[in-house]
């Protein structure tokens, strides 16, 4: 082995030199820094536990924790007397959260502060018993402690889908607490409004908590891979929080990370809680610490262990509960009775000439009139689902209609969504429909609804705001003293697509919002949270400039100014009432333009709201109608066909439904002897196929027994059924002839007057119809009381059999041009004044004029380009079931029907 020597040169002796002294500085910094670690360690080592000290120390420290968590903020819950009065003079600064247990026989109440300072995060969730117990216990000391009505509380449990609230469900029954949510669209709506109440968007000079309340956010486990996002979310919540009297109570944090990079820091502001078995270990409160382990050292916890509190005792939770939900209904029940006039003074004592006006709720012990006049003339309401924005439109609706005359206030009510809202004011009989005249002995109807739209279509409100538009025009030059309050509930579903219905309808939203204001047409929208509304507000041009009231029931604060904070937390049976276009205002100002109402639930007592409709409808003036109830979800029965007349008025008609219009009209397509007076159906399912059937029969209704003959072709064979069954009826009054291909070649020539009915007319072999009889039919049958009425499963044979059979075109007088140019009819301006589209005319069923054609063409399920193909032009159609869309040759229009009713025990299928 070779003995090293040294260096051998002399830049290798400086090198050596050099790397001596770093090694000895080394060591040097070594030896100081171990010498300085066994001092710390010195000061902070336990001294000897000298157990008389822990005696004394744990009784001053029991006694200090009665001083900050007196009542049932400290005392334990298994002894607490049931009779403890709630309530107390201010928010609750420490609570207690179990015992500590430094020594065997040596115990305190381990007190921490939660509201007014910041949080507390336990690292176990609420499947753990003993975490599920110390949530409910710190949760229902809380709110018996706090003034009433000052502790706003969302829950959030997915491990136990909720169970961990249960017992605090009579708050939710109150409207107290929402229950508690369970997934992650939940938990981001809770954030939402979490950060809604604090509000970081605003500078931080600018923060200070506001509210009169505090909002606690109690998490009892966070729902199964919560997205780093809404985790980052909570803990911007904790760091803003406090000072804006928010504060989270968050068992299971941290989480359990995703990846290693989506680990979660402990939550800032909290004292966090760690359990351990049987016990827990609790860190320190934020900005200061349980023990003084000296200056600049980190805190260590409280130095003993805890043995936190199990859930309270049952009777003891629901007791507290149960009177908490009970005095809120003490103090803030109202009913509608308080927002309506003075029974005494009688019904429609007010005049609506100068605007309109009702109590909404009240503040404190005011009433708070609102109104619809220059001045306020729209409202705009929002509100989550369950919000109370049917029961605040319901106190609303009435109010105005006990107060005013039906000659003075005409109300139109659309629900666009669940159909909920306006059951109120649908005179429902067993079947849903009410006769054309209204009459109706089962239920009372208000007189002032003119009409009601339940889970109506875009159509139904884009035909009502055209409807109240033209009312405008005809304000302009006759002024009217009546007032219409139109309500669309859930309008954004009315602009949901970007088509050129929501073009029209937003104009037209704008036009009547614009000149309703002094012509006394009001509108009050009504929307739960959605982008699409933000959306709309966030245009410069919207229309919503037009809407100064905002009502923010729960939920609805983005119909406030995104700086107006006042919606915040709102409870049930709550909505702050804005007049300023949502505008908020400098903290502490009195705000004139804005109050919080508390208004009642107008369904609590169905007795006294049926009594006051009945009233209502009791007085109502003579000759007055009941509502036109428009039920989108329901097929109207096919209305009894007109007795046969002895000497005819008019021609027969074929009903095929209702016009989704307003007002509501049938769908009728009058069979008189001009050329052309013939009925294709198309479409390829069953519902077009009864269609057919059900317009042969109410045909066949039409005419005195005998009077026509049936002529019925089945050219399909799933239509054989239907039209066995449809020529075993007809037969009961008329001559039926049931015919093949051939016979129906023959029956062309039917000299009248009578009907040919056929099912699946495109089912025939090309040329088995002579295309010469056909057009003859077309063209001469009308006149001689011969109509085609059929049902073909596809265009393109339609399309094919009608070209062939065309008469030749003339070749001037309104005929498209071949290269298809012509009116644009793309857009609202293809839309005729009487509320249906119009175009130019079509193609491939002859033109305006050429009479060996079928005029009147019912589409059921065709999609919208083999529709506008066929016509030549385009048309605004969405096929869907229980739809159809008209078309008149005549007038190049087209209508959306809604088809009648199968008759019962008919159909086939
Ligand atoms: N003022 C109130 N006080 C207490 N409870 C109320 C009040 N108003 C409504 N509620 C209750 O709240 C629930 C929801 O009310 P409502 O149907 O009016 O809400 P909504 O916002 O119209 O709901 P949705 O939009 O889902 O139809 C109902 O059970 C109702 O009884």
């Amino acid at each position: 082995m070779e003995t090293w020597r040294g260096p051998t040169s002399p830049a290798a002796t400086l090198r050596w030199r050099a790397a001596a002294g770093t090694a000895a500085a080394l060591h040097r910094r070594a030896a100081a820094t171990t010498a300085a670690a066994a001092a710390v360690l010195d000061a902070i080592r336990p001294a000897p536990a000298d157990q008389r000290e822990q005696h004394d120390l744990a009784e001053r420290l029991r006694a200090a924790a009665s001083l900050l968590a007196p009542g049932w903020l400290g005392a334990p819950l298994d002894a607490q007397s049931e009779d403890a009065p709630l309530g107390g003079p201010g928010v609750p600064a420490f609570v207690r959260i179990g015992i500590a247990q430094p020594l065997d026989d040596a115990r305190f109440p381990a007190v921490v502060p939660l509201l007014g300072t910041g949080h507390l995060t336990v690292d176990a969730d609420s499947r753990d018993p003993r975490v599920a117990g110390l949530l409910r216990s710190v949760l229902l000391r809380l709110l018996a402690a706090a003034p009433a009505g000052s502790l706003l509380v969302r829950g959030v449990d997915s491990a136990t889908a909720g169970q961990l609230f249960a017992p605090f469900a009579p708050l939710a029954d109150a409207g107290l607490m929402p229950p508690p949510v369970t997934d992650r669209t939940g938990l981001r709506a809770v954030l939402a409004e979490a950060e809604q109440w604090v509000r970081p968007t605003r500078p931080a000079t600018a923060r200070y908590n506001r509210h009169d309340r505090t909002l606690l956010v109690v998490v009892g486990s966070l729902p199964e891979l919560t997205e780093p996002a809404d985790l980052a979310r909570i803990g911007a919540l904790a760091r803003e929080g406090p000072e804006a009297g928010l504060h989270l109570l968050v068992a299971g944090w941290p989480p359990p990370p995703l990846t290693a990079e989506t680990s979660q820091a402990p939550l800032s502001r909290s004292t966090m809680i760690a359990l351990r078995n049987p016990y827990a270990l609790v860190g320190d409160p934020p900005g200061a610490s349980f023990g003084s382990p000296g200056p600049h050292l980190p805190g260590t916890g409280l130095n003993a262990p805890v043995f936190l509190d199990e859930s309270p005792p049952t009777p003891l939770l629901d007791r507290v509960c149960r009177d908490l939900a009970a005095r809120f209904h003490a103090d803030y029940r109202r009913t509608l009775d308080d927002l309506l006039p003075d029974p005494s003074d009688g019904l429609w004592t007010e005049s609506a000439a100068k605007g309109l006006g009702t109590t909404v709720g009240h503040a404190g012990e005011r009433p708070v009139p609102l109104g619809f006049d220059e001045r306020t003339p729209h409202w705009l309401v929002g509100g989550r689902a369950g919000a109370g924005k049917s029961a605040f439109l319901v106190n609303v609706l009435y109010g105005l209609c006990a107060r005013y005359h039906p000659d003075e206030l005409a109300l139109y009510l659309v629900d666009f969504a669940d159909g909920t809202a306006f059951t109120e004011f649908v005179p429902e009989r067993a079947d849903g429909f009410l006769p054309e005249d209204g009459a109706d002995s089962g239920r009372s109807w208000l007189p002032h609804v003119r009409a009601v739209g339940v889970q109506a279509d875009r159509e139904y409100g884009l035909a009502l705001l055209r409807e109240l538009d033209a009312e405008l025009d005809r304000r302009a030059t006759e002024p009217e003293q009546r007032r219409i309050l139109c309500v669309l509930d859930e309008f954004p579903t009315l602009l949901a697509e970007d088509d050129a219905l929501t073009a029209e309808a937003l104009s037209r939203l704008e036009s009547v919002a614009r000149r309703g204001r002094s012509a006394g047409v009001h509108l009050i929208l009504t929307s739960r949270p959605t982008p699409a509304l933000a959306a709309l507000r966030a245009r410069r041009d919207s229309f919503l400039a037009q809407f100064p009231v905002r009502v923010a029931l729960p939920g609805g604060a983005d119909v406030l100014e995104p700086a107006n904070d006042a919606a915040a937390g709102l409870p049930l049976g709550t909505a702050v009432v804005n007049t300023a276009g949502g505008l908020g205002g400098p903290r502490g100002a009195t705000r004139g333009h804005e109050r919080m109402v508390r208004f009642p639930d107008p369904h609590t007592d169905t007795d006294a709201l049926a009594m006051l409709r009945h009233r209502l409808w009791a007085d109502r003036p003579a000759g007055s109608t009941g509502p036109a109830v428009f039920t989108g979800y329901l097929a109207p029965p096919r209305p009894d066909a007109p007795e046969p007349a002895a000497e005819p008025a008019g021609p027969v008609v074929a009903l095929v439904g209702q016009v989704v219009e307003v007002p509501l009209r049938p769908a009728a397509v009058p069979l008189d002897p001009s050329p052309g007076r013939h009925l294709a159906v198309l479409g390829p399912g069953p519902a077009a196929e009864d269609m057919l059937d059900g317009l042969a029969r109410s045909l066949a209704a039409q005419h005195a027994p005998g009077d026509v003959r049936f002529v019925v072709a089945s050219l399909v064979p799933e239509a054989d059924p239907t039209a066995t069954a449809l020529c075993a009826e007809l037969a009961r009054r008329h001559p039926v002839d049931r015919v093949d291909a051939a016979g129906l070649a023959g029956a062309l020539d039917l000299t009248g007057p009578g009907y040919l009915v056929v099912f699946g007319m495109d089912g025939t072999a090309p040329g088995a119809v002579p295309a010469e009889r056909l057009r003859a039919l077309l063209r001469d049958g009308p006149g001689r009381g011969v109509h085609l009425i059929s049902w073909w499963r596809g265009v393109r044979r339609f399309a094919d059999q009608l070209a062939a059979v065309a008469e030749p075109e003339p070749t001037t007088d309104g005929v498209p041009e071949p290269d298809g140019t012509g009116p644009d009819h793309t857009g609202p301006g293809g839309t005729g004044p009487d509320g249906t589209e119009s175009g130019s005319a079509e193609r491939h069923t002859g033109a305006p004029g050429n009479a060996a054609t079928i005029d009147h063409l019912l589409f059921l399920d065709v999609p919208e380009p083999e529709v506008a193909r066929l016509l030549g032009r385009a048309v605004r159609w969405r096929p869907r079931s229980g739809r159809a869309l008209l078309y008149d040759r005549r007038t190049d229009r087209t209508s959306l029907v809604v088809p009648y009713a199968t008759p019962t025990g008919v159909s086939t299928r």
